[in-house]
């Protein structure tokens, strides 16, 4: 089976008022318009996750992260047997230092969510299904396959412990 497209997202974490809060940006174009999603993106030929991370969190939102700072915190593979072309997977990261404020760019447009508010009804449908594990310190490694909608998850094969 031929190597998926790379993609790679990363959870920016606060605290504010004993509140954890994450920033999630609303994309403004592309796959998933209108969703909430973390920054992220494809990787560049050549390029780490960890570093694509980096820069697209850079392009996205403004914000400068190392990669020393960025935690990896799992894989997660899409299938879309509907629309082949938007499979793809995705390393995730948690990070939380970084210089500079949030800025809405062409792609998102930022906001912070305490981790207890985060709209998942509003995100990526596979989304409710792990990113609290991950916001609340877990890791992840689960597939998710989406069904002809192109937006529910209908099923997470050959899901194996
Ligand atoms: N199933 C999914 N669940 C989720 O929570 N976020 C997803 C997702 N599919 C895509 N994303 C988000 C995470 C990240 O912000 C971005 C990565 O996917 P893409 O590479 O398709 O995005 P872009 O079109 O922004 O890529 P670039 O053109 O490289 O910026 O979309």
């Amino acid at each position: 089976m031929p190597l998926l497209p790379q993609v790679c997202v990363c959870y920016l974490l606060r605290e504010r008022g004993g509140r954890t809060e994450v920033l999630l940006g609303r994309k403004r174009h592309g796959l998933g318009e209108g969703k909430w999603v973390g920054p992220g993106g494809k990787l560049e030929p050549g390029e780490s996750p960890a570093d694509a991370a980096v820069r697209e969190v850079h392009e996205e939102t403004g914000l400068s992260v190392r990669a020393a700072d960025l935690e990896p915190r799992g894989l997660l593979t899409y299938l879309f047997p509907h629309r082949e072309a938007w499979s793809q997977e995705s390393s995730v990261f948690v990070c939380r230092s970084w210089s500079g404020e949030p800025e809405a760019s062409d792609e998102l447009d930022p906001e912070w969510f305490p981790v207890d508010e985060v709209p998942y009804e509003r995100m990526w449908h596979d989304a409710g299904f792990w990113l609290p594990g991950v916001l609340a310190g877990g890791s992840v490694r689960r597939t998710f396959a989406f069904g002809a909608d192109l937006s529910t998850v209908v099923a997470e094969p050959g899901d194996v412990a």
